[in-house]
Formats: C-alpha cells, structure tokens, sequence
C-alpha cells in the first residue's frame, strides 16, 4: 500500500449484489489485514452471508473489486486458486460424512497424477502429519460422519490450512459447540492468529466477538455501517449500530418479564430412561410455565426434548400432557396431545427447502387452510402473511421460497410453524439459533407467551439468553438433572451446573470429546 501500512489479506470494496427485487449488499467493504480476528455483525438478513459467498468465491458480485494480499481475487470458477487464498467453515458441514477424515482432506488431491494410482497408507501419513501440524487430535482413519461437530471443523481449518489459504471465514462456528468446544476452538483460532492466520468471524453472540476479535465491522441493511476495534466499542453502542435505533441503555439480556406462578401440571415426564442418553429422568412443567432444560451437547437434553416430541421410544418411563399418556417414540401421538417442536437442526428437520414461505409456516396447520382437506391458497397466504407479521419475518413476501431467506429468518419460520398450532406444550430446542440479538428478544417474547394463554414450554438450550426466558431451569449432565434453579440465578452457577462443576455425582467425569 502506498501509504505503507500492510497489505490486508482481503479487502473488498464497493461491492454490491441483487436477488431479484432484494438488495442484499449495496455499496458494501471489508478489510481484513494479516493476523488478526474480525467480527462481521448485523441483524438477520444484514448481508453477512452474501458477502461471505463472495468472498469465498461462490458467488459474483453484481459490482465491486476484491484483493487477496493486493493482487486481484482469482478468476470466478477457478476454484484451486480461490482454495489457495481464502476457505469458509459454515456452520453445516462441508465434509462428506462417508470418507474417512484422510479421505476428506486430500479429496482431488489423493494422486499426484489423474492416472497414477492412490496409495492409501501414504495419504494416511501424511493425513497424520497435517492434523498433527495444526494441533488436532483427530484419527486420519476414522469416518468424517463419526466426528462431533468441533472436531469436524477442526478437520475444515486443517484443509483450508493445507491449501495454503492463510485466511479464514468462520460463519457462526459456536452455534452448534457447547461451552468447553468453544473454548477449545477460540484457543485454536489464537494460536492460529500468532501464526498469522487471519480471521473473519461470524456470530450472532456478541460476548464472543468480545471475547475473540480485535475489529469489528457491522453490516447494516446491505450496507457497510462501522469498521472499529472492538475494544473501543461499548455493548450498547455495538446494538445500536446494528439496528439503528438509540437504546436507553436497557440491557438486552434482560429478563424479559417477571416469572410466573404455575397452576397444575402440563407435562409430566416420569423415569424416562433412554438409550444411551439418560436414566429415571423426571421432570415437570406447569401450566403457565417455561422451563429450560440445559445441559452440555453430552448431557441429552436435546433428546429428552425430542422424546416429549415423539421422536424416541423409551426404554422405561412415561410422557403425559394434560395427564394424557403420550406413547413415546409416536410423532402422531405426541402431536395429538399437543406438544409443537421447534427441532434443534431447522435444515435437517425443520423446513422444506425449496417451497415458499407460506407452505412451510403452515405445514403443520394445513386442516385449518380449508374444508374437507383442502388447502385454499388464500387462506394460507392470510395465515402466512399473519405468521410474517408476527414475528418479524424479512422476506420480500410469503411467496418467496424460505431457501432464499437468510438462516436467521428461515429460523423464525420454523418457530413460526411451532407456534401455528397453538401448542399445548411448545417443546423449543435452541429456538434462537443463528437469530439476531433484537430478534431473539421478541422470539423469546413468542414463546413466553404461550405460557401465558395458560399453556407449557420447554426450551432445551444452552444459550444463557434463552435460559433467562424460563421461570426454572434444570440442568442435566450427563443423563441426569443434576440441579434447578428457580429466578435469579448467576450465569456462572449456571455454567458450573452446565459443566458438571456443581457438587454433584456425576461431577467427575466431564470431558467427552475434542482434545
Ligand atoms: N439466493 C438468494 N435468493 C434470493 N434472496 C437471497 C438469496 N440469498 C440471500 N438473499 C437475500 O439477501 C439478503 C441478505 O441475506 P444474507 O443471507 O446475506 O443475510 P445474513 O446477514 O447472513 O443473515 P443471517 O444473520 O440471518 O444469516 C436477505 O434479504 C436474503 O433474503
């Protein structure tokens, strides 16, 4: 640069691109310089992931220019020489989940010619030597499909590493870690950062970027608002930025209203024992009521939740709703006594990619869409357009396929679609995932709400936000409730209760996982 300051690993200016009628980035920039750890925030649909799409290579800018280390980014499609400066760790995995981890980091690369033969002890080898290089305990033998999350995008730094790119996007990587896999990733991105990796963060939990970043960028509405170091930037003043709106320095991890006092029991669960998962677990909630289940990935609070919904038979104990047995490992049973789901991976189980937003929001309501099993496209338009309203959807309307919405909002989709049925007992598994700090105030105002028409909700999470939304919160370590806490808990009593550091049985035997 001529002004001789170092020339950033990626800057990206003037950068804009169109959807259709949608502006997804207007005008936008970003400089990353070597070394260092950068927070890109914003609200839901801000443009952080259309911009990451460009930066990776993925997808053309409608206008703008791109540098890598001061020479022009690569030609579109040539995807060696894109790998070689700059990899992307998303959140859903890149890996094939049928290759060994070896198999994984040399794919098209197994050979040193198309027609000379693979030698499979050799790529192990050197599979060994790579992750060994980085610091990542992960068998080069074992299959990729095997791995836990945080090991799984270990394997993806080491790839992103060995093509030689020294510069990495992370789009929302702790949205699936507990606290200790975090942990464990942020120590490796430091130590990565010392070796002059640099890194571009995406996260909707702004303690981390905190944590992690030195500068911080916020996109707002498509465009490019500040570019600041993070230590010169207040909590609020960062909100502000990414909304827009003044704050009256009331604290967004608030709780959001006075618990309430439950009336008779809604959900019984009574001894539930679980393959592999927990034992004679039992647990309450009241009409009226929201109670968290919070444990760490190992714990099995996500199937607890999934089993009140249906999804596992128990091996002994019993579900009731309103005192009605629900026949465990019965989706239809359990929808019958009225539990709604929020399912923890809205890819996977929540939403039909590829139809609109009004088909998914009302899939589970299509009996109330029109007489004798048929749909009226008008009705479900009203109902939809309702649902948009409600909790604050941005799509250009309820027509538009949910695959074009961004993550956070195809999320209030699927929260959308719980809520339709007006549950009696919402079971909502970490139903503020990748939703934005403004947005998952007013989702966690949804779900309080059922309590309060009277009815049940379960929020199985580990997101001390969503766990402030509860009346109570028990905590299970691996496949027990070890402790509950009624109002006015600390976070780190909490997170000691999370990690199995509170005075309990289990307490000894923690780690499960990574290193
Ligand atoms: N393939 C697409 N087709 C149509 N619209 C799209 C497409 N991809 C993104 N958009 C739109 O562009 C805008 C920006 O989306 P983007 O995914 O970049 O937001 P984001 O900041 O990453 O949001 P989130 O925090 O929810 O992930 C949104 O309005 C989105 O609906």
């Amino acid at each position: 640069m001529a002004n001789g300051s170092p020339v950033p690993v990626a800057e990206a200016a003037g950068i804009s691109k169109r959807f259709g009628a949608t502006v997804a980035l207007r005008d936008a920039r970003i400089t990353v310089t070597a070394g260092e750890s950068h927070a890109l925030v914003g609200r839901n649909g801000a443009g952080k992931s259309t911009l990451v799409s460009i930066l990776t290579g993925l997808q053309q800018p409608d206008t703008g220019t791109l540098r890598f280390s001061g020479r022009p980014a690569p030609a579109f499609g040539d995807i060696d020489a894109w790998r070689s400066r700059v990899a992307c760790v998303y959140q859903r995995s890149t890996i094939l989940p049928g290759l060994t981890v070896a198999e994984n980091l040399f794919l098209n690369r197994q050979s040193d010619g198309a027609l000379r033969p693979i030698r499979w002890k050799e790529l192990r080898r050197r599979a060994g030597e790579l992750l060994g290089e980085y610091g990542v305990d992960v068998d080069p033998t074992a299959r990729a499909g095997e791995l836990s999350v945080e090991q799984r995008q270990f394997v993806e730094i080491a790839r992103a590493l060995s093509f030689g790119a020294r510069f990495i996007v992370l789009d929302e990587p702790t949205a699936k870690l507990d606290a200790r896999g975090i942990t464990r990733l942020f120590d490796k991105l430091r130590d990565l950062q010392r070796q002059g990796v640099a890194f571009l963060f995406i996260s909707h939990h702004l303690q981390e970027v905190y944590d992690l970043c030195t500068t911080v960028t916020v996109y707002r509405d498509a465009a490019h608002i500040l570019t600041a170091p993070v230590a010169e930037l207040s909590h609020q003043a960062l909100v502000e930025a990414m909304t827009g709106e003044t704050t009256t320095g009331s604290d967004a991890t608030a709780p959001l209203s006075a618990p309430r006092t439950r009336s008779g029991t809604l959900l019984e669960v009574d001894g539930l024992t679980l393959k592999d998962v927990c034992r004679d677990l039992s647990l309450s909630v009241g009409a009226g009521e929201v109670v968290g289940l919070a444990g760490a990935t190992a714990s099995g609070n996500v199937q607890v939740g999934e089993a009140v919904a249906g999804l596992h038979r128990a091996e002994a104990g019993t579900i009731s709703v309103g005192g009605r047995g629900v026949r465990t490992g019965s989706v239809s049973s359990a929808l019958a006594a009225g539990v709604g789901l929020v399912p923890e991976d809205r890819h996977l189980q929540g939403l039909v990619h590829g139809r609109s937003v009004a088909e998914n929001a009302t899939l589970t309501v299509t009996d109330q869409l029109g007489p004798y099993g048929t749909v009226l496209p008008g009705r479900t338009r009203a109902f939809a357009a309702r649902m948009i309203r409600d909790l604050d959807i941005k799509t250009p309307g309820a027509a538009t396929s949910v695959s074009a919405l961004s993550g956070g909002n195809q999320q209030k989709v699927v929260v959308a679609r719980a809520l339709a049925t007006d549950p009696r007992v919402l079971v909502a598994i970490r139903p503020t995932n990748g939703v934005d700090v403004k947005s998952k105030e007013f989702l966690l105002t949804r779900i309080r709400q059922v309590a309060e028409s009277g009815r049940a909700a379960l929020i199985v999470s580990d997101e001390l936000d969503d766990l402030r939304a509860c009346d109570r919160v028990v905590v299970m370590f691996h496949g027990h409730a070890v402790a509950e806490f009624g109002p006015g808990w600390t976070d780190e009593q909490l997170v000691a209760a999370v990690e199995g550091v509170a005075a309990t049985a289990a307490a000894s035997d923690t780690e499960t996982h990574g290193r």
